[in-house]
């Protein structure tokens, strides 16, 4: 196959179980502090590289959404594509903001987020996050998902990332603004789905032709 044209490449027989990419998975992102930690919670055990690109995203449901955002940076790379979408949902409001939180986070605030559950007694909520892996522009993207169960409070800690401050989660104390980056990366919705993204390529046996950068 031509350099630069579409992977994946099949196994051209039974004998050759390994599927052959192209090149190494690129993880797609606008988003500095999501790759940091990508960066932090993957270190080498996937060859991957990264591509700030701020992605065109659906409106509807969390898998939907980062699935089409997988569709849409494979066919920009024309290659293997890594993509997340982030949600913070709210039960009292079965779900929402979900993946508008960020454009709810621009516009209202933590303080505004704070204020929505206001009305409510229950204050717990859960972060989502839902990796797609698409080898090619025209494969499928699978998805992977990762749950930390919390709760909003008033933001406490550096504002450095995001709703970091307003979410602590489930068994703690601290937020994870709080939290030192490590202890956050142990236990967070991205760490999370970032193991079954893991398990994945320890399984798939993937091959890699690390030969052709983007
Ligand atoms: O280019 P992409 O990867 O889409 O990056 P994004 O910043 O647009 O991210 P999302 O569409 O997934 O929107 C999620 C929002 O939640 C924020 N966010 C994502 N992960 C977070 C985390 O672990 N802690 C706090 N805020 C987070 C992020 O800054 C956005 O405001
Ligand atoms: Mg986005």
């Amino acid at each position: 196959m031509a350099a630069g044209s579409s992977c994946p490449l099949y196994p051209a027989s039974s004998e050759m179980a390994s599927r052959v990419l192209s090149r190494p998975v690129t993880f797609v992102t606008g988003n500095a502090k999501k790759l940091e930690e990508v960066i932090a919670i993957l270190g080498n055990s996937i060859p991957f590289q990264s591509l700030k690109l701020e992605l065109p995203e659906l409106q509807g449901e969390p898998e939907e959404i980062s699935k089409e955002k997988a569709r849409l940076a494979a066919l920009e790379i024309n290659g293997p594509v890594l993509v997340e979408d982030t949600c913070l949902c709210f039960n009292a409001l079965n779900g929402l903001p979900g993946p508008y939180i960020k454009w709810f986070l621009q516009k209202i605030g933590h303080e505004g987020l704070n204020n929505l559950l206001m009305a409510y007694e229950d204050k717990s909520a859960y972060a989502l996050c839902i990796f797609s892996l698409a080898l090619g522009p025209r494969v499928e993207p699978i998805t992977f998902v990762g749950k930390t169960q919390g709760k909003i409070v008033p933001p406490r800690g550096p504002p450095d990332f995001g709703w970091d401050p307003i979410f602590q989660p489930e068994g703690y104390s601290l937020t994870y603004a709080e939290m030192p980056k490590d202890e956050k990366n142990k236990i967070s919705h991205r760490s999370k789905a970032l193991a079954s993204v893991k398990a994945h390529f320890a399984s798939a046996d993937y091959v890699f032709q690390t030969d052709k950068p983007i």
